[in-house]
């Protein structure tokens, strides 16, 4: 049975899938609830409430997937899950509507003061004159961040007859010039704006982003917007600003700290604030409970997911395409480890033919995690691989060639050891299956699975029928037997699949006949 914890409030609407599933146990609780139970839960759901940190993955030794149902993922230690091959999907526009939204209505309300307003006629007062705003109309509004929300925010700010400055660092010109917007540089923004609205992630580069030095290039009299995440404007510097008169309103709707507390900008009357609600609609949370749910679903049946932080994201398409050469990567990789069973520098893959076209970056990544499982005690799996080779110090590189080299596709393996160099060629026949065509510098064909034996000898007469004898008087039998050589007399290798493992004494035997130079089990 699958155990999903979902951790913080979200619509049972969109988990439908995951709560109809019978194989599927859902448990709606908080964190703290479950502390007894947390490694065993396979799933975890979350908003921006639960704080994914490194101890709580640690403690959640099963888990798989972290799914957050929502945009923002800075209350999820990415970095952590990825080292503990723990999956990380968002749900990247289920809410983007309902945020521009919240962001339009924190707008006209702060320049018309209207939650001002109603508590003023809430305390039975009728003062019209204390509450006076300006027009939206003809004003000059700057986006900085222009993805899903701050474009949607541009689109209703153009309606309502504003000039739109946009700042992103990361917007292409002819998405700009498409969206019909004025693309400026952030200082130029910060000079014409009357009203500056951020939709940018929070990350290193956004953290106090509006802070003492670039509030000081507003235009006096600015008002501010954050519904994008706390601490992208400074608070303490919004706090000087608010007290000399320069910013003339801000609205809030997320803080450095949720819940904030008793914090000082909550005493000015000119700052609007709201309890992180941007996504907070009967819609929002539908959508966006239902892009998790369905991603954790597809993820949980072994398909790849589409919105993942963490993984490079495949289409369904794109996954049909690479899924057979994913199988024969891992079972390559497996091979290769347990052939080189020494410390590794580098592994190098080249992709021919028509593997060569296609999305390697999972490929490899599977071809890593098959290599390095036998290697280390943690999870390593597709998230984690490249990191953890990198961390050991295994360089790995790609290289492709149009030519198949006598195969419609093949992978070719090269792992430099400290003392030796192992290579190894797969290729995928459709309807057929994978195959090993050339194994430490041997022609030969065989299909990497199951009990594997691998014998090194010198090509003589009688030798199968030695290693035959032994297999047999000790009951083990050979399913299949694929043998190859460099030439006549010299250098040859046996690949045998048998129907059980080997012992330790039955490889001993193998190895004291004379001739044979290396015997190796190997398991895929
Ligand atoms: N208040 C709420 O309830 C909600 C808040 N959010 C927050 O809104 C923000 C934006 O969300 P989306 O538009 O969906 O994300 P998005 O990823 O579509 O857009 C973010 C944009 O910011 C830009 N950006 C990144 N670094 C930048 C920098 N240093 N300077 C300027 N621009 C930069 C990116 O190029 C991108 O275009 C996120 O922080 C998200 O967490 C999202 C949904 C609800
Ligand atoms: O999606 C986001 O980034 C949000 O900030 C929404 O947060 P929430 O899911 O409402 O806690």
């Amino acid at each position: 049975m699958v155990r999903i914890l979902v951790a913080d409030a979200m619509s049972e609407e969109g988990l439908a899938p995951l709560l109809a599933d019978p194989t599927i146990e859902v448990v709606q609780k908080k964190v703290g609830d479950v502390e007894d139970e947390l490694d065993q839960f396979d799933a975890l759901l979350v908003r921006s409430a639960t704080k994914v940190t490194e101890q709580l993955l640690q403690k959640m030794k099963n888990l798989k997937i972290v799914g957050r149902a929502g945009v923002g993922v800075d209350n999820i230690d990415v970095d952590a899950a990825t080292r503990y091959g723990v999956v990380v999907i968002n749900a990247p526009n289920g809410n983007t509507i309902s945020t521009a939204e919240h962001t339009f209505a924190m707008m006209a309300s702060l320049v018309r003061r209207i939650p001002q307003a109603h508590i003023s006629v809430k305390s039975r007062e009728w003062n019209r004159s204390a509450f006076v705003g300006v027009e939206l109309f003809g004003k000059h509004l700057g986006i900085i961040g222009f993805g899903r929300i701050g474009s949607e925010v541009a689109k209703r700010a153009r309606a309502f007859g504003m000039h739109v400055h946009v700042y992103d660092p990361f917007l292409t010109k002819a998405r700009a010039e498409k969206i019909g917007v004025d693309v400026c540089t952030l200082d130029e923004l910060l000079a014409q704006a009357d009203i500056i609205t951020v939709h940018t992630p929070l990350t290193k580069e956004t953290k106090g982003l509006l802070g003492p030095k670039n509030l000081a290039k507003t235009k006096k009299g600015v008002y501010l917007i954050n519904c994008a995440r706390g601490g992208i404007i400074d608070e303490q510097a919004l706090i000087s600003f608010l007290e000399n008169g320069h910013v003339a309103g801000v609205a809030l709707d997320v803080f450095e700290q949720e819940p904030p507390g008793d914090h000082p900008l909550l005493s000015f009357d000119n700052v609007i604030v709201t309890p992180h609600l941007g996504a907070s609609t009967v819609e929002a949370q539908v959508n966006v409970a239902t892009q998790v749910a369905q991603e954790v679903l597809t993820f949980l049946q072994g398909k790849p997911v589409t919105s993942s932080i963490n993984l490079p994201t495949l289409s369904k398409d794109v996954y049909e395409k690479i899924q057979a050469f994913y199988t024969l990567a891992r079972k390559m990789g497996i091979l290769a480890s347990q052939y080189m069973s020494e410390p590794v520098q580098e592994i190098a893959i080249t992709y021919s033919g028509s593997v060569a076209d296609l999305e390697t970056t999972f490929i490899t990544r599977s071809l890593l995690a098959g290599f390095l499982k036998p290697r280390v005690a943690s999870t390593v799996n597709e998230v984690n691989a490249a990191m953890i080779a990198k961390e050991r110090g295994i360089a790995f590189s790609e290289k492709f060639s149009a030519n198949g080299n006598d195969y419609n596709n093949s992978i070719t393996l090269t792992v430099y050891g400290e003392n030796k160099t192992f290579t190894m060629k797969g290729t995928h026949i459709a309807h057929y299956g994978d195959r090993i065509v050339h194994f430490n510098g041997f022609a030969i064909d065989f299909a990497p699975e199951g009990h594997l034996l691998y014998i090194q000898h010198h090509d003589k007469p009688g030798m199968i029928g030695k290693v035959g004898n032994i297999l047999g008087d000790h009951q083990v039998n050979i399913a299949t037997m694929q043998v190859g050589r460099q030439e006549a007399g010299g250098k040859a290798i046996m690949m045998l699949s048998l129907d059980k493992p080997l012992d330790d004494t039955l490889v001993e035997t193998l190895e004291q006949i004379s001739d044979i130079d290396v015997v190796k089990r190997l398991e895929v």
